[in-house]
């Protein structure tokens, strides 16, 4: 079984990973992380290079030719299931776990903004406005996940509960 995290950048879908990876006992993979190391580059770098498309195209790439081992959690990046056919790829390639969060409270997480290309020059109250507008944008994307969680006050254990039914 594989465990796609999905949603907004800092609701958490790298460390949950992470945390829900150990407590199953299977591999973890961010798919960010795998495209730094299979490129030598920074998502940054990726983006200043390539511009966001090319970036697009090579995270479905990488999404959909990953050698993904029987059973593991894969964290997303949080664009991913808004471009192309990603959403409905892992709907049917695995379980989809939208961590939800209001726009507040990923302001509030989102304090390194260096990595992240999209929000790199925005204030707190620049950021706000963008999250609001983007949210909208990629909510009906989202909200197709097999399950949705409040990403709040979320941690290991309270996922792994809330996806219990299906794994
Ligand atoms: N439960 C939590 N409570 C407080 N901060 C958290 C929690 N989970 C993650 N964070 C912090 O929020 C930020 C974003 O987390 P991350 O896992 O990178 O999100 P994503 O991969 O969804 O962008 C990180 O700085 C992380 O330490
Ligand atoms: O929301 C987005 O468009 C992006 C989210 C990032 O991942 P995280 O959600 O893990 O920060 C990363 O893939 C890239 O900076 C673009
Ligand atoms: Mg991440």
């Amino acid at each position: 079984m594989k465990i796609f995290l999905i949603g907004y950048m800092g609701c958490g879908k790298s460390t949950k990973a992470k945390q829900l990876a150990h407590r199953l006992d299977c591999p973890v993979i961010d798919l960010d992380a795998e495209i730094v190391a299979k490129t030598g580059k920074t998502i940054a770098e990726y983006f200043a290079e390539f511009g966001e498309s090319g970036f697009r195209d090579y995270e479905s790439e990488m999404l959909k030719t990953y050698d993904y081992p029987e059973t593991c959690v894969v964290a997303t990046g949080g664009g991913l299931p808004c471009f192309f056919d990603n959403m409905e790829w892992m709907n049917a390639h695995g379980e989809t776990v939208y961590l939800q969060m209001e726009p507040a409270a990923l302001v509030s997480r989102l304090h390194n903004r260096q990595k992240r290309p999209l929000i790199k020059d925005l204030d707190d109250e620049q950021l706000l406005v963008f999250i609001k507008e983007k949210l909208q944008e990629r909510d009906p994307f989202y909200t197709q996940a097999k399950i949705i969680v409040d990403a709040f006050d979320l941690d290991g254990e309270k996922l792994e509960e809330a996806i219990k039914g299906v794994i």
